[in-house]
């Protein structure tokens, strides 16, 4: 099993994991109670979703940081996150993650189709509804899925992301850096070391990181390292199948890395 171990998710994946899936439904509000301008998710489903009729929206569970919804259409289902506080760019990093992957044409991953901002304050993302299966799917499928786009996605600018997104709620930086010890020990680890020491006050593992990633280049000397696309948080919350039995991806934070960090968020020979 695939499992993501990063310092960032590590605690919210073990609450979200606990947390039982809920279904409730929500009775769509009628056209004259909700002017088209007032509910751009409502807008999007009835002009460019190519929806005459929302015939049901319920709610998902399961989601630690956002609320999701399914929404029933006459053409067809759509899933949508919606963060009452939080700005468009979270679900913009995770919508351009999306495409990234789905582009590959590799693994499954829902289609994204909008992000926006809600007019009383917050974000949305609409995206394609995966009706998932009874299994978390067939595992050595998913990970040749997942060597499949590796293989596809690859950047021309380095390591890095298009934009920063992020892990959980924490913020991933992903400036496009050519070099992949200086990225990893900038990025990431030393990001990561700057948050626990600020969060923390403790300056001891801040200290011991800061030489190991001074003394990191000979550890690399031989190895080439190739950015290629990353889902960048896959834990087993993030992974599902469909009805077919198809292995599903979601919610990444998506960067061009090794694809090693895939597994163990750490670089290969330090692991
Ligand atoms: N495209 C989709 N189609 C159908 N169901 C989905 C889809 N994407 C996610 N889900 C379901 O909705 C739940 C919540 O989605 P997701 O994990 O993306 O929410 P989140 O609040 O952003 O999560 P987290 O707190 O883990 O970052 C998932 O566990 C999954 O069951």
């Amino acid at each position: 099993m695939v499992a993501h171990v990063g310092i960032t998710s590590l605690s919210s994946s073990i609450a979200c994991m606990s947390r039982p899936r809920r279904f409730s439904f929500i009775k769509p509000k009628p056209l004259a109670m909700a002017t088209m301008h007032d509910d751009p998710i409502r807008e999007w489903v009835l002009s460019e979703g190519k929806a005459t009729q929302i015939t049901r929206i319920s709610s998902i569970g399961g989601g630690c940081i956002n609320l999701s919804n399914r929404y029933d259409t006459d053409a067809g289902s759509f899933f949508v996150k919606t963060n009452r506080s939080i700005g468009p760019s979270m679900f913009e990093g995770e919508a351009l993650g999306l495409d990234a992957m789905y582009k590959t044409g590799s693994i499954r991953v829902p289609k994204p189709f909008k992000v926006g901002v809600l007019p009383t304050g917050g974000s949305y993302i609409i995206m394609e509804f995966i009706e998932f299966g009874s299994s978390r799917g067939n595992q050595s499928a998913l990970g040749r899925k997942l060597a499949e786009m590796h293989k596809a996605g690859k950047s021309e600018k380095g390591f890095g992301f298009y934009v920063d997104n992020t892990i959980g709620s924490t913020p991933q930086i992903n400036t496009w850096t050519s070099d992949w010890i200086q990225f990893y020990g900038e990025h990431r680890l030393g990001y990561q070391l700057k948050l626990a020491r600020k969060q923390y006050g403790d300056s001891t593992i801040y200290e011991r990181g800061q030489r190991l990633m001074k003394n990191m280049g000979p550890l690399f000397e031989d190895v080439l390292i190739e950015p290629c696309l990353l889902h960048g948080d896959l834990w087993s919350g993030n992974i599902s199948s469909d009805k077919n039995g198809e292995p599903v991806i979601l919610d990444p934070a998506c960067y061009f890395s090794d694809y090693y960090m895939l597994a163990t968020e750490q670089p290969r020979n330090l692991a």
